[in-house]
């Protein structure tokens, strides 16, 4: 396993790029530690698919380079690289039994017999298919189909990184979770280090513990689970994680000052200056609490989701959404809205622009 860093990466599609919008992956400096588990998430076309080829080798980048520890491997070709690659469809052979399967990336390496068997073995274990090992792949179930298929991945002792590329798409909904934990235990159990790519912010989450959020070919914050959701840095990511997302609202900067629909609002903390540029409030849904005063606004609907209640609720034109583990207001009714003043930031341009609670100005 390696330390994977990626350093002044760039990568346009065209041969002559002229501006930022021509390049499908922006600059980006990332760097992965030995045995992390990373997950890299965004909606489609956002890029997660280039920056993958780019790392295996199939796509050399534009500008920048790739090291894993300080080796420069940019140009190296992908076989020489030591990747594991775990797609979205089962990659195995039909016709050999599950055991010639998990084999196969070992023997192709002229692997000694014995170490075969017990690496073999261990895997099986650790992925419970171990009573499979000599039925044919052919009739296996496309879930075990795909398990076999991480095996292989991880079966090798001299690999680089295992990458997995949306992995479980084609897996029950009902047996997602269970292969999902399944890998976040595998992660623990062998200390790979491993990149998963997904558009699924729940599988992003439960799986990664440093998770790049990526938006238009552009990384907009790298994070761990809690802080994506604490303290998103773009309001993308606010928006893009979360169920409902953050509230993102449009506002004016009076003095020092954040106004919106002509109310002041706290924030957590000082407001940066230096850049112009459209400011919005962004407040998650779960820091919002229905009180006896605040912002005044109107019920428009509430959905019992379960372990709470979402209130979708109306100020001026804009509609916010709460989260409330008690309060069921009336549809129409009018309520006083009050978010939570340290987790409540404000945005320039998307990004943010609030000092931390109690940074010094
Ligand atoms: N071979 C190509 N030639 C030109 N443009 C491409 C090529 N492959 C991808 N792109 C463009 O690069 C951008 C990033 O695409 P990419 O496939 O990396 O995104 P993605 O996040 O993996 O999306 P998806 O999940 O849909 O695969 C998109 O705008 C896409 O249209």
């Amino acid at each position: 396993m390696a330390t994977i860093t990626l350093s002044g990466l760039r990568h346009s599609y065209y041969p002559n790029p002229k501006g930022p919008d021509d390049y499908a992956l922006k600059k980006m400096d990332i760097s992965w530690q030995d045995g992390g588990a990373y997950a890299l998430l965004g909606p489609s076309g956002c890029g997660k698919s280039t920056l993958l080829n780019i790392i295996s080798g199939l796509l050399t980048p534009s500008e920048g380079k790739i090291l894993f520890d300080d080796k420069d491997i940019t140009q190296l070709k992908p076989a020489d690289r030591n990747i594991a690659q775990v797609f979205q469809f089962p990659v195995i052979y039909d016709t050999m039994t599950v055991y010639d399967n998990l084999a196969f990336p070992l023997r192709n390496r002229n692997i000694d017999e014995a170490i075969v068997k017990t690496r073999v073995e261990s895997i099986a274990a650790m992925l419970e298919v171990s009573d499979m090992l000599g039925t044919k792949a052919a009739g296996l179930s496309p879930d075990n189909k795909q398990k076999i298929s991480m095996g292989r991945g991880l079966v090798r002792e001299d690999i680089n990184v295992i990458m997995f590329d949306e992995p479980l798409t084609v897996i029950d909904p009902h047996l997602k979770w269970k292969l999902r934990s399944k890998l976040k235990e595998l992660h623990q159990e062998l200390g790979a280090t491993m990149i998963y790519v997904t558009h699924d912010q729940t599988e992003a989450l439960t799986f990664a513990d440093q998770v790049v959020v990526m938006q238009d070919g552009e990384v907009v914050q790298i994070g761990t689970p809690v802080e994506l959701f604490e303290r998103p840095t773009h309001t993308f990511v606010g928006h893009f994680i979360g169920s409902p997302g953050m509230n993102i609202l449009p506002c004016e900067v009076v003095g020092e000052q954040a106004v919106f629909n002509g109310s002041p609002i706290a924030l957590e903390g000082a407001i940066r200056t230096g850049w112009e540029g459209r400011t919005e409030i962004g407040v998650r849904p779960e820091h919002i609490t229905l009180a006896s005063r605040g912002l005044e606004a109107r019920v428009k609907k509430v959905a019992d989701v379960g372990r709470h209640n979402v209130v979708e609720a109306i100020v001026g034109d804009t509609s916010i959404s709460v989260i409330t583990e008690h309060d069921t207001p009336n549809q129409g009714e009018s309520i006083f809205l009050a978010p939570d003043p340290v987790k409540t930031r404000l945005y320039r341009d998307g990004w943010i622009a609030t000092e931390r609670a109690g940074a010094s100005q």
